[in-house]
């Protein structure tokens, strides 16, 4: 199967995705022990969706997250660039657009929308497999509305040393064996962990969404730091 490698080559990031979306899924549950549904009700409640608002779910993958979106009556438009991790998605709702969401295929890089398009935009461990992570978060920016919010959730950093350790060794020795039970392959659960070790932390994401022109960034930490919610918003 082939691997993304940490300078995460779209088409390598795309067709890794592409090879494992059947089983996606089930394996983030397994993986991270099911905390993964508490993260994503998280997220939802951060990005606190109303009716007649739209949502852009960018690096969406199956649209796991997306449906929860349109709780209040929100539209989701839920994006990505592999095709497989798209399909799986619209299979699971029965059709491309349905129930609020509508699959999309898009390069975060160069988004297929107008600017100022989104009352708000999240993204769910995607932007840590994406190219290049500024030039993701200014078409965030340059798609959403001004007042408009920005949701990032993503693996982060323990910063209790001790705690660190133990994920570390969790990520590097356990998971990938963990992963070959559950998808009959390691090797894209190879480049997940590398890829969350090589993360910016919390502080250093949090400047680079300031940079790419977000105000009012901040952070919470979800199970002591696995992962974080950062958010921002467009004032102009
Ligand atoms: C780990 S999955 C996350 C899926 C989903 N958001 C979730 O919470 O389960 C990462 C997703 O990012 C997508 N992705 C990576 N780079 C991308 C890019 N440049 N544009 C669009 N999608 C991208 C991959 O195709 C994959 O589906």
């Amino acid at each position: 199967m082939t691997r993304a490698e940490l300078d995460k080559r779209p088409a390598d990031v795309a067709t890794m995705f592409d090879s494992i979306a059947d089983r996606y899924d089930l394996a983030n549950d397994v993986l991270s022990l099911w905390q993964d549904r508490l993260w994503r009700r998280a997220t939802v409640r951060a990005v606190e969706a109303y009716s007649g608002e739209l949502v852009l779910d960018l690096a969406a993958g199956t649209g796991t997250s997306s449906e929860s979106f349109t709780g209040k009556g929100a539209r989701v438009i839920a994006c990505d660039f592999s095709q497989g991790m798209l399909r799986v998605g619209a299979e699971r709702l029965g059709g491309a657009s349905r129930r609020g969401v509508t699959f999309v295929a898009g390069d975060a890089l160069a988004l297929p929308f107008n600017d100022e398009t989104f009352d708000a935009v999240t993204v769910s461990f995607g932007l840590r497999n994406v190219y290049d992570l500024d030039q993701a978060l200014r078409e965030l920016r340059r798609v959403t509305k001004v007042g408009g919010r920005l949701v990032i959730c993503e693996f982060n950093h323990i910063p209790f040393r001790p705690l660190d350790k133990i994920y570390t060794t969790y990520l590097m020795a356990a998971l990938p064996h963990v992963a070959r039970v559950i998808t009959s392959d390691s090797s894209a659960y190879e480049y997940l962990s590398e890829s969350i070790m090589a993360w910016p932390d919390q502080q250093a994401l949090a400047a680079r969404i300031q940079e790419a022109g977000w105000d009012r960034v901040a952070w919470r930490n979800l199970t002591f730091g696995v992962v974080a919610l950062h958010r921002g918003f467009r004032t102009k």
